[in-house]
């Protein structure tokens, strides 16, 4: 005999997802229920079919066909059909037979679903108690978004990437010297603030060169997955914005650049974050502005957040790095004039920062000079009052230490461009590897001489040279290849350069001297670099693959790869100069310098390829030249004009503002060239000497400051030892259906399995998962293992779906206990913090949901204190759903009753949960505010909008936090059973 009636409301245990049923017509075999809101039909045998009655009893909020609600009093029958009486939200007492219920009403709360039947596996209503604890620990880490991407722990990336990702929409740049890690740091604060909801959409521009090496970058490192947007793609997109297709799109300057309707489109975007790498080919000066710089700065009207990158930030000049941070702060960086001025100034703080490390120091002279330098520019009584405490001879010193390093911070922070930009050296980050110079100096060929004599006899020729060239001065006298394939029409000129040039003899014969050592060669100009290969196929039998801009990514990628394997690549590979810019090659240490650049900061980007994080040998750099020639007098003024080979200073770039004219009119006159020299060197020594006490000294305190790069580091480190991810990883990947395999050596493959839920990053079912490691270091030594934390994907996403969707928020299981007699039932309820807010104010940081959990009696008694969820947890059993099902149909007066009561249980908890996370709010953004206001006052890098948009966040955070709410989010249900029952 069948229980159902038409018109009556029933749920699919298996699909509630459809909504709520009305039985349309039922015999003795069968049942059809129609589903309104899917607009789904379903017929199931009268005897098993998968349905729960929907019963609503008093209290119940309930909804109308029409749209009116009512909150249910009481019910009667007719006809087999309830009526529901209630009162209305106008207070009006109405009558509703459950045919008139809304087919939409939503059984997603864990109250309604338990009530109507719904109940998800124990275990998984375990693994939501412990995500939702889980959940709220690691929101609050000061690591959190540091600590998930595949890199090393360096203290200056480490810190760069907290104290920017912590600001408002961050406007800076990260100029670190060539290979310390500027797109790792990017990547960083892109990666936090993408975690944290302060950024949603960023758009990151950079050479053509460096596309894919940031995509693979920034997935295989961040497990950011990107869209890499060109001309094809674009118009592939069909009509709409190409820029709307993703929420990270990489795009290459050269193409964005080039395309006036494509910026257009770019600016109509809302980003939240524009990243530009290689800023210093932005180029701006007062007469010209480049087309690179103005779309740039289009964008940065508009885009709150920015990171300009570049190892060279003065390689165009002055004037050209004084308008990449106009672009961050236009306000700040207002006049050129003002702004060199003020670095006059750097050199006074500076000092006054060494002084400050020696005080109190001995008696004498030597405190009291300490003393004045730090007086000098210290203008607060604060700051006074902190000298004072640090210059007294008998002070304790703990306090000292402290006052010492408030002093240094503030001096650091009010002082310089320490805020807008970042630069490290290798100097002040240690640990690199030497580099060795061995020049060879090979005798003139015949076509070279022929012009390079002719020259220096005929003063005129040189003007007749560059108009037959084409070619520029002084790149005419240094790339004489170029200058013999320039002048082709020559009948002398006959046979290819390489045929003659005894480069590239001597380069075979390096090649074969150096074994199985890689060789990077850079060669200034594409067709060197072309022809350079094609010597040393015809004359040698060595394949080299050549990388220059003329070649599409894939082509570059694939020479960049067949040079970059250990066991089957190719021993060599000739670069152009553009081509390998920002390229990784530290895994060779020797690199031939085929010709030289004219610029210092392009040398110091050769030699960067290979001088980078993860260089684990000295380094070997081939200068083949010429002897006599102006390629010879250009290194000469290298070496011994700037120690350019030893070591990144810096400093080339106003050498070469300088010098660069002189040195060309230099080149054919030794004399006057060893006059440039001595110059040269005057102004390099005076100007390190400067340095090391003025502006790059106090830029260098500013890029990291070791204290709080150490308690990032340390904080990052407790996420990475937690033991607690492994158990949680372990625990939801089996309740999702994943096969985790332990495959050796800290290692385990994740495989769908064949009731994997879908939609889990990684996994698609029929392929074959992928490897991962809990280890940094493990995953930090296999590309081919992905790294599961805390942040990874996978991670996130099962987390995520637990705590937005229902799964397990209803459990009912079984307890056996020698002190509880059976048929008992109990309530285990777990409340959680809601408190909407928009996401870019990051309240998680203070307040993330919070779990508050109840557990009561049949009595209503509550026993949380006594009995932990995991000592609960362990002691209780499983049971079938059909079992469960009848159970709480059979005690659902007594649950309704249970879950009121443990509402009012909570919400005593809720004023001490809002008090804590308000104390935690305020402490941290009213000291920012002080810090900020206090800074203001001094240092115009602090922009206005910075201050308004803390003291924004504040009241908006204070506002969220006092309105949060708590909800039941799970119950389960428990029922104790005898010693005995089986
Ligand atoms: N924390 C890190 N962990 C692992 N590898 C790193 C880390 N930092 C940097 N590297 C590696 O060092 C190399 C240089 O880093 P990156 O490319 O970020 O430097 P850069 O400063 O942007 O260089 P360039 O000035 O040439 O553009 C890259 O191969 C990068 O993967």
């Amino acid at each position: 005999m069948s229980d159902f009636s038409p018109g009556q409301r029933w749920i699919s245990d298996g699909e509630a997802e459809l909504g709520l049923g009305t039985i349309l017509n039922c015999d003795a075999r069968s049942v059809t229920v129609l589903f309104g809101a899917s607009q789904e039909t379903r017929t199931y045998s009268s005897q098993h079919a998968p349905l729960t009655r929907v019963v609503f009893g008093s209290g119940d909020r309930i909804q109308c066909a029409e749209g009116w609600r009512m909150t249910v009093d009481d019910s009667k029958e007719a006809g087999g059909l309830i009526v529901y009486i209630g009162e209305d939200d106008q207070g009006e007492v109405r009558e509703l037979p459950e045919s008139r219920l809304a087919d939409t009403m939503q059984f997603e709360q864990a109250r309604d679903r338990l009530l109507t039947g719904q109940v998800d596996r124990n275990d998984w209503f375990d693994l939501r108690f412990r995500t939702l604890h889980h959940h709220h620990r690691i929101e609050q880490s000061p690591a959190l978004g540091l600590a998930g991407p595949r890199i090393d722990l360096i203290p200056h990336q480490a810190y760069i990437a907290d104290e920017v990702a912590r600001r408002h929409a961050p406007r800076v740049l990260l100029a670190d010297e060539v290979g310390l890690g500027k797109t790792i740091e990017a990547g960083l604060i892109l990666h936090r603030l993408m975690l944290t909801g302060r950024a949603e959409r960023a758009l990151i521009l950079v050479p053509a060169s460096l596309c894919h090496q940031w995509l693979v970058e920034l997935l295989r490192r961040f497990s950011l997955e990107v869209t890499l947007l060109d001309e094809q793609q674009s118009q592939a997109q069909g009509p709409g914005n190409p820029f709307e297709a993703g929420q990270l799109v990489l795009a290459s300057q050269d193409w964005l650049f080039a395309n006036p309707h494509r910026q257009e489109q770019a600016e109509a975007c809302d980003w939240d974050l524009l990243i530009v790498d290689e800023a210093h080919h932005l180029e701006w000066s007062e007469e010209a502005v480049g087309p690179g710089y103005a779309c740039v700065e289009r964008l940065a009207a508009t885009v709150p957040g920015m990171l300009l990158l570049t190892a060279t930030p003065e390689q165009m000049g002055q004037a050209s790095h004084f308008a990449r941070l106009r672009l961050l702060d236009p306000d700040r960086y207002h006049s050129l004039a003002a702004f060199q001025e003020e670095e006059r100034h750097y050199v006074e703080v500076a000092a006054a920062i060494d002084a400050l490390e020696r005080l109190p120091g001995e008696a004498g002279e030597r405190r009291a000079e300490d003393r004045a330098a730090v007086a000098a520019v210290v203008d607060d009584p604060d700051s006074q009052a902190l000298l004072d405490l640090l210059a007294h001879p008998e002070g304790d010193a703990d306090q000292q230490a402290t006052a010492r390093d408030q002093l240094r911070d503030q001096l650091l922070d009010r002082h310089g461009t320490g805020r807008v930009m970042f630069r490290n050296s290798r100097r002040h980050v240690g640990g690199f590897p030497e580099r060795r110079l061995h020049v060879e100096r090979l005798d003139l060929p015949s076509p070279y001489r022929r012009v390079l004599r002719r020259l220096e006899r005929d003063e005129d020729y040189l003007d007749e040279l560059l108009i037959e060239t084409g070619l520029d001065h002084p790149e005419v006298l240094v790339y004489l290849d170029a200058m013999y394939r320039a002048l082709a029409d020559d009948p002398l000129n006959g046979e290819p350069w390489w045929q003659f040039d005894p480069r590239v003899t001597w380069l075979l014969e390096r090649l074969t001297e150096l074994g199985d050592d890689k060789v990077l060669v850079i060669a200034h100009d594409r067709e060197t670099a072309l022809g350079l290969a094609e010597g040393l196929r015809v004359l040698g039998g060595v394949h080299a693959p050549v990388f220059h801009e003329g070649l599409s990514l894939v082509e570059r990628d694939r020479a960049a790869a067949a040079f970059a394997d250990p066991e089957e690549g190719c021993q060599v590979l000739v670069c152009s100069e553009i081509g390998s810019e920002g390229r990784n090659f530290q895994f060779c240490r020797h690199l031939v310098m085929f010709d030289l650049p004219l610029h210092p900061d392009q040398l110091e980007q050769r030699i960067g390829r290979l001088d980078r994080i993860g260089q684990r040998h000295a380094i070997e750099i081939h200068a083949p030249v010429f002897a006599g020639s102006p390629g010879e007098q250009l290194l000469r003024w290298y070496q011994e004009g700037m120690d350019a080979f030893d070591a990144p200073h810096g400093l080339g770039g106003e050498l070469f503002e300088a010098f660069g004219d002189a040195l060309a009119d230099a080149l054919l006159d030794e004399e006057s060239l060893d006059e440039v020299i001595e110059e040269t060197r005057a102004l390099f020594d005076s100007r390190l000497a400067e340095r090391d006490a003025g502006r790059n000294r106090l830029l260098e305190l500013n890029a990291c400051r070791h204290e709080r790069a150490a308690a990032t580091i340390a904080a990052i480190r407790e996420l990475d030892e937690d033991r607690a991810l492994r158990r949680y990883v372990d625990q939801a990947l089996d309740i999702f259906g994943v096969d985790a395999r332990d495959i050796g050596g800290d290692l385990v493959h994740l495989r769908p399995g064949p009731q994997m839920l879908d939609g889990l990053p990684g996994l698609v079912k029929g392929e074959d998962g992928f490897s991962a490691t809990f280890s940094r270091e493990r995953a930090l030594a296999r590309d081919d293992v992905q790294r599961l934390s805390w942040e990874h994907p996978l991670a996130r996403e099962m987390m995520g779906r637990i705590l937005d969707g229902t799964m397990g928020n209803t459990a009912l299981a079984l307890l056996k206990h020698p002190s509880i007699p059976g048929g008992r039932l109990m309530a285990e309820l777990v409340f959680r913090t809601h408190c909407p807010a928009p996401k870019r104010l990051h309240l998680n940081r203070f307040l993330p949901p919070t779990a508050v959990r109840v557990l009561l009696d049949e009595s209503g008694a509550n026993l949380t204190a006594k009995v932990s969820f995991t000592g609960l947890s362990k002691n209780l059993q499983k049971v079938k759903k059909a079992v469960a099902r009848d159970l709480i149909k059979s005690r659902h007066d007594q649950l309704r009753d249970l879950l009121d009561r443990a509402e009012a249980e909570a919400e005593r908890e809720l004023p001490s949960i809002v008090e804590a996370a308000q104390a935690r709010m305020r402490g941290e953004l009213d000291a920012e505010l002080t810090r900020l206001e206090a800074l203001a006052r001094r240092n115009p890098a602090v922009r206005e909008d910075e201050l308004t948009a803390l003291r924004e966040e504040r009241a908006a955070l204070d506002a969220a936090i006092e309105g949060t709410r708590l909800r039941l989010d799970a119950v389960r249900v428990i029922v104790t059973i005898d010693e005995n029952t089986r």
